[in-house]
């Protein structure tokens, strides 16, 4: 059924489901925590890359400036490769707006406080189930400029980033329980986000302008758009760049 030469992760699980000794891995186990990582792993990676192709689409200008620092950084006949991601700073930028303003999991996973602890005065009790309110955290505007607005920019010049070290920005979360999915994270909607704008150009269904757009949210069991986005894929001339057409 399997080779034991393979290495993906379910071939992987199943070789040390089958060693001898090995009754804490049974296949309910394997299914389970095959089961957490679609869940905790597909719909949160997508979310993040709707909203900011929306946000991209909502500020053209934008969207004109990350697909220019892709185009200069690939040159002519190339896709982008996951090695060029630490070269594009704007897109790196770009996911972190989007992440400030729209984190897929808003409250973080629940939380319960092992002993009663004091924080800033505040009093949370043994047991008590905590919510971190992310979403509110990335719009604080003690912490942010024009905190609603859409700017990549703010990250240009600044170290703060998404791996749970600096709390104003903590989409993964932090400590022990961040999302141990975080660099696979990273590395799929960094690329996944710059292979949409290099390869194609974009414009939204039904002509529809940019400031008509519906931003709003709608909370399920992650922060989807209430309005799907429709955006239509152009094959570009002033992109091919990044595609050898000829393929298609
Ligand atoms: C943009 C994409 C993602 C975001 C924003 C995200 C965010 C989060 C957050 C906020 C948590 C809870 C942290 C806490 O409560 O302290 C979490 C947990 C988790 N994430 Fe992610 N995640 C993403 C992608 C992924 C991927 C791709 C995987 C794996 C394939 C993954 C696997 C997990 C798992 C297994 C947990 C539970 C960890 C635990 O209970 O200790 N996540 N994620």
């Amino acid at each position: 059924m399997m080779s034991k030469e393979s290495k993906d992760l379910l071939d992987s699980l199943l070789n040390l489901a089958d060693q001898e000794n090995s009754s804490q891995l049974s296949l309910t186990s394997i299914k389970h925590l095959l089961l957490d990582l679609f869940l905790a792993g597909i719909d949160t990676a997508s979310s993040t890359i709707e909203w900011a192709m929306a946000e991209l689409l909502h500020n053209p200008e934008k969207l004109t400036k990350a697909q220019t620092e892709l185009r200069q950084l690939l040159g002519k006949g190339r896709l982008v490769q996951e090695s060029d991601i630490n070269k594009l700073p704007y897109l790196q930028a770009v996911m972190k707006e989007t992440l400030r303003l729209h984190p897929p999991t808003p409250f973080l996973l629940p939380h319960k406080a092992e002993t009663e602890v004091e924080i800033s005065s505040y009093v949370v009790p043994k047991a008590a189930q905590i919510l971190v309110n992310v979403w509110a955290m990335g719009r604080d505007s003690s912490v942010w400029q024009n905190p609603t607005s859409f700017m990549p920019e703010r990250f240009l010049e600044s170290e703060i980033d998404v791996k749970g070290r600096d709390f104003e920005l903590i989409p993964f979360g932090a400590g022990r329980r961040i999302c141990p999915g975080l660099p696979l994270a990273q590395r799929m909607v960094h690329l996944k986000l710059a292979s949409l704008l290099c390869t194609f150009d974009w414009k939204l269904a039904n002509d529809m302008k940019p400031e008509d757009m519906d931003m709003t949210e709608k909370f399920g069991l992650t922060l989807h758009k209430s309005e799907p986005l429709l955006a239509i894929p152009i094959k570009s001339e002033s992109l091919s760049t990044c595609v050898d057409w000829g393929d298609f």
